[in-house]
């Protein structure tokens, strides 16, 4: 039977400065490197991605910010104390104005239309993350609340400081990228990855195990996702 913990232990061991997260990306390859390389931020980064291309992304994304806007909501309730929720709690601001008016611009400034703006067909890999996140939501654990948090925030930061962005990129192109490549993201992620650190020591062996396979399940269901909205 897989011991998650032993097995981090053993990995912990023969490093210097272990950390949990990094484990935690470590075993999640080559699904992580595969979301951080995607051809679609390339496309996106370049400015070759056609805006019909790009909305149709927006269109399935907004599908996963609904439920993942609920997610935080859980994960404020269910926080240990206001210092986690004032946190948090800043994220979903930002989130729901900043970051929601781009999906709003996109919609309008592609012309997508109105069917697609407020009930859209999603793909299943877009329903499947939506199941993961309501699922993730209703469990009551914190552990697995972050764990979700970091995998979507930390492989939105890789691949944003990851890619050059072009010179003449649309705007709409570079406010998305410069959303997940800022200062406050950056330090919003090495914040998340610091308490699901703290809090999976509170952990006994079924809980840290179910942390980890949901951390794992989330980064295939966000493969699948990136997979499903662009080929290339
Ligand atoms: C699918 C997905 N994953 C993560 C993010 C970054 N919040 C996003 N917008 N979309």
């Amino acid at each position: 039977m897989s011991m998650p913990r032993t097995d981090y232990a053993a990995w912990a061991a023969e490093r210097s400065a272990p950390r949990l997260t990094d484990w935690l990306r470590e075993t999640s390859e080559p699904d992580w490197s595969a979301v951080v390389n995607h051809p679609l931020f390339d496309a996106l980064a370049e400015g070759s991605l056609p805006g019909e291309a790009f909305a149709d992304y927006m269109v399935q994304d907004y599908g996963f910010v609904d439920p993942f806007t609920a997610l935080l909501g859980h994960a404020i309730g269910h926080a240990p104390g206001m210092a986690d929720r004032v946190v948090l709690g800043q994220f979903v601001g930002m989130l729901t104005s900043d970051e929601n008016s781009v999906f709003q611009r996109t919609f309008e400034t592609f012309g997508v239309p109105e069917t697609d703006r407020n009930a859209p067909e999603y793909l299943p890999a877009t329903a499947s993350f939506q199941q993961l996140l309501r699922e993730t939501g209703a469990s009551e654990s914190y552990a697995q609340m972050l764990a979700v948090l970091v995998v979507t925030e930390w492989l939105y930061l890789g691949w944003a400081t990851r890619i050059t962005r072009g010179e003449i990129l649309h705007p709409l192109y570079d406010e998305w990228v410069g959303l997940h490549d800022s200062q406050a993201f950056q330090t919003f992620v090495a914040w998340l990855r610091r308490r699901l650190e703290e809090i999976a020591e509170t952990l006994d062996e079924t809980e840290f195990a179910r942390m980890v396979e949901r951390f794992h399940e989330t980064v295939a269901r966000e493969r699948a996702f990136h997979d499903a909205v662009y080929s290339g």
